[in-house]
């Protein structure tokens, strides 16, 4: 069911040249990705008025701040039967949404055109919903396929089908996780698996997979394909992927866009700024799994106690729920000597900026380390599902700004390592760090290479043409 907020009422009621339809894929971070990029087109075209799809949820906390007179909140359907119970099984209520999907978006580019009395001339929808090629095909218009993730992750899903092909002969011998696939441009040395699950491990039967390879195979149709990452962090990369889609466009990191251009308002509800005035300099251990992921109970008491036992001082963002399994009297002693804070909830941004912060111990999802980058901290990543695999590889292995745990999972001594490691180098600074720190905020400034590629992508959506920054 597609709704209308009372101000959208009223913006509806405005004259509009054009209307663009951006579909959020309603999970995770991905929405509050997709509006951002959203309200740079919004701001660079104001008058082009774009429809948003996403969750009612989603789309309420994200809307709370008025501001965006041309982007207009729709709430879709999540596809979850009345009365179903969920019983926590894999990618449960992402796969209630993907069966309906491309049903919940054509009905909401009808309500939406309806509404603003103004045909769509243009999708810009998350890749992952490739269906978007059919329909703007069908209505003559470009499909935008946004990746809000990296262009080695991008890749690896670009090439399942010859991954799947040649890696067929490789899984029959020993350990599939080891082998080592050297075909995929851009991607030399890397294991099966440290590729996405979904590619050629786990469960390739899944609607998500699936989604997935279709994506894969129907990306070259689109008429651009804007990344939320830098050119220069990966030139391979993004030479190969170049040659094979239309506009390949690296437009981010989009966490160091100007605050003009996506305003928000930081909120640090649990007071973590003003901790992190009292630590000292690159000596904290800031930790966070993302917006969405835990760690499993065992490996959550390792990491605490490798905490505590290194005396390292930490911020440890962390929903609630799974503070119950920290060893007993954890919050209680940390809280005693101070050497600890633990917060449902961090400005995450803000907090990799800190002086303090000496290290990000993180799962490697794409913002996550987009922002480590943008802050110039060293990562300890420990990959949980999807992309951050192949996130938390380049980290180690591709750009040396950080290391995987080692054997995958936290126990106290990998931990100490792992910590010891960090703290020994940040002392002189990672210098790959700085340097690529200062290698991505040039990128977004005026006349960088994510701005240039963001004003071809300006063109593309809306048409207005883009002149240099003076
Ligand atoms: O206390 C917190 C916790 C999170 N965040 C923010 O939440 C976002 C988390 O994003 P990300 O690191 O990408 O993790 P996920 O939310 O897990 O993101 C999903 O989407 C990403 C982008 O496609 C993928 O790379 C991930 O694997 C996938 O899980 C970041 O911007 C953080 O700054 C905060 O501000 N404060």
């Amino acid at each position: 069911m597609i709704t209308q907020s009372k101000q959208q009422k009223m913006e509806i009621t405005r004259k509009w040249e054009k209307h663009v339809a951006v579909f959020a894929f309603p999970f995770a971070s991905h929405p509050s990705s997709q509006l951002k990029l959203a309200r740079r087109l919004a701001s660079a075209a104001p008058t082009v008025v774009f429809s948003f799809f996403n969750f009612t949820k989603s789309n309420r906390v994200l809307f709370a701040e008025p501001g965006w007179d041309n982007i207009l909140p729709y709430d879709v359907s999540d596809g979850v039967p009345k009365d179903h119970v969920f019983e926590g099984k894999p990618q449960e209520d992402m796969n209630f949404y993907l069966a309906v999907a491309e049903e919940e978006s054509r009905r909401g580019v009808r309500v939406a055109e309806k509404d603003i009395g103004l045909k769509v001339s243009c999708l810009v929808v998350h890749a992952f919903f490739w269906f978007a090629a059919d329909m703007a095909e069908e209505m003559k218009i470009p499909w935008v396929a946004y990746w809000s993730a990296g262009a080695c992750s991008l890749s690896a899903h670009f090439y399942t089908d010859l991954i799947r092909q040649k890696s067929a002969q490789l899984i029959g011998s020993g350990e599939p996780n080891e082998e080592i696939v050297d075909f995929i441009p851009g991607l030399k040395g890397v294991r099966l698996g440290d590729l996405p699950s979904g590619i050629v491990l786990g469960n390739l039967e899944s609607l998500f997979a699936v989604t997935l390879q279709k994506m894969a195979r129907n990306l070259a149709r689109a008429t651009a394909v804007p990344i939320n990452s830098f050119q220069e962090l990966d030139p391979d990369l993004t030479k190969s992927l170049s040659s094979k889609l239309h506009n390949f466009l690296n437009i981010g990191p989009s966490n160091l866009i100007s605050k003009e251009k996506t305003p928000q308002k930081v909120v640090d509800e649990y007071s973590c700024i003003s901790w992190l005035d009292h630590q000292k300099p690159s000596s904290v251990a800031y930790i966070c799994f993302g917006s969405v992921f835990t760690l499993p109970p065992h490996e959550l008491v390792e990491l605490a106690n490798a905490l505590e036992e290194t005396k390292t001082p930490f911020l440890w963002s962390i929903n609630k729920d799974s503070t119950k399994h920290f060893p007993n009297g954890f919050l209680e002693r940390i809280t005693a000597n101070g050497t600890g804070k633990v917060v449902p909830w961090a400005p995450q941004v803000q907090v990799l900026n800190h002086v303090a912060i000496g290290v990000f111990v993180t799962h490697g999802g794409w913002n996550s380390v987009s922002e480590s980058i943008g802050s110039g901290v060293p990562m300890i990543c420990r990959p949980i599902l999807g992309d951050q695999h192949i996130n938390s590889w380049m980290v180690e292995r591709v750009w040396g700004i950080g290391s995987r745990i080692e054997g995958g999972n936290f126990t106290k001594r990998a931990t100490r390592c792992a910590f010891e490691q960090v703290f020994s180098v940040s002392k002189n600074r990672n210098k790959r760090l700085e340097a690529l720190k200062d290698v991505a905020h040039k990128a977004v400034a005026p006349n960088g290479s994510s701005d240039h590629n963001f004003k071809t992508l300006v063109e593309v959506v809306t048409g207005v043409t883009q002149h240099p920054t003076t």
